[in-house]
């Protein structure tokens, strides 16, 4: 027995309207099923009968995945592609395959964003929309990504573009991610990302305490944080710090806490001994890891930022860990094609052809 699909998804709407037509509860675990094994419109689900395919169709539309794709650029084991929505709306996903057949995605939240960070190329678009749940589900389990061995990949990172915690539909996704016979994904293996919409980030440690959860911290100090990320002057790094403290105490599951380097700006040894202050200062240290990202060239970022030396990244995570603080630098692919972290701008399409399926 399928539990009932989260309100407010195509599932939800779907399962509805066959309930009110009066078809059996089976046909509707059949089109999960076949939309588990990649069939993205209803003609594709043979199992059910023509007419029920037809009806379907006229109630839906054809596509049940909400996404058409523009455009894809890969660099070895990374492939970007550019997503359109049905109203539009433009976003990027990053799928990745490491050795040993490990794969991830990570998707966008939302298309642009509003947070307005001043090194991300993201923030620089500004806030186009919230993405609905279907459209974030849409991203983990295209058929793009499928492999004979699985439908969705093996981690899930909601690192892409927007700030996850400041759109709602994120906690609808996640529910349907995570439920059996929906995506049937462990919750471990999803990582939430966020510069901390401390009320939602909340409601994450409550409603879904095994996901992953990564704070970008970027500095140490209020003042310049507030620079970097404007939010910190509504949710300080300190109230989400708190939220965290308690919620490791409850979980005991590991939290990340990102520190983006950019040369001559948060790179300093003052910057390290504080940030080191602030990991012994947390409830259960030992659960805080710092997972350091070199700066990437990011489109509309502040012109002046620049990427530390290898040297200088490798110096100061070996300066975290001997002040204690497991600290691990953040392995990145994909900049060749603007597809590491910060660098997404959904603008590929004017640049690179189409080579979608
Ligand atoms: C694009 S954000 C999306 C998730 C969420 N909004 C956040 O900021 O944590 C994912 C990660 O990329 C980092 N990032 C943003 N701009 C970057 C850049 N130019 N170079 C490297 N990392 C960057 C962010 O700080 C964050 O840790
Ligand atoms: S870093 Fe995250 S929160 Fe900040 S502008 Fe980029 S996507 Fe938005």
């Amino acid at each position: 027995m399928l539990p009932s699909p989260p309100s407010g998804t195509i599932l939800a709407n779907i399962h509805e309207h066959l309930a009110r037509t009066g078809v059996p509860s089976y046909r509707f675990r059949q089109l999960v099923l076949a939309l588990q094994q990649g069939a993205e419109s209803f003609d594709e689900v043979r199992e059910l009968p023509e007419p029920l395919r037809q009806d379907l169709s006229a109630h839906f539309g054809r596509t049940i995945l909400p996404l058409r794709i523009m455009s894809v650029q890969s660099e070895e084991q990374v492939e970007k592609v550019l997503f359109e929505t049905q109203a539009g709306a433009r976003l990027e996903t990053v799928h990745s395959r490491y050795r040993a057949g490990w794969s991830s995605v990570c998707v966008s939240s939302q298309a642009g964003c509003g947070l307005g960070c001043t090194f991300c190329a993201t923030g620089a678009m500004g806030f186009v929309r919230n993405l609905s749940s279907d459209e974030i589900c849409a991203q983990v389990v295209h058929r793009r990504w499928r492999t004979e061995a699985s439908t969705v990949p093996d981690s899930v990172a909601f690192m892409g573009m927007g700030e996850a915690l400041a759109n709602p539909s994120v906690f609808t996704a996640l529910q349907v991610l995570t439920s059996e016979g929906f995506g049937g994904l462990s919750p471990r293996r999803i990582t939430v990302s966020t510069v901390g919409v401390a009320p939602n980030l909340e409601r994450l440690t409550r409603e879904h305490p095994q996901v992953t959860i990564t704070l970008s911290v970027h500095s140490p100090f209020a003042a310049q944080r507030a620079e970097l990320i404007p939010l910190e002057r509504r949710y300080s790094l300190e109230e989400n710090l708190s939220i965290l403290d308690k919620h490791v105490v409850d979980v005991r599951r590991k939290i990340y806490l990102a520190y983006l380097l950019i040369a001559g700006v948060n790179d300093s040894v003052d910057h390290l001994k504080a940030l080191a202050r602030l990991v012994e200062a947390r409830s259960r240290p030992e659960l805080f890891h710092v997972s350091v990202i070199r700066y990437n060239d990011a489109f509309g970022a502040a012109p002046s930022y620049r990427a530390p030396t290898l040297e200088h990244v490798t110096g100061f995570v070996a300066q975290l860990q001997a002040s204690g603080v497991h600290a691990t630098r953040r392995q990145q692919f994909g900049s060749s094609i603007d597809a590491a972290c910060g660098q997404l701008h959904a603008r590929t399409a004017l640049s690179a052809p189409t080579t979608a399926r």
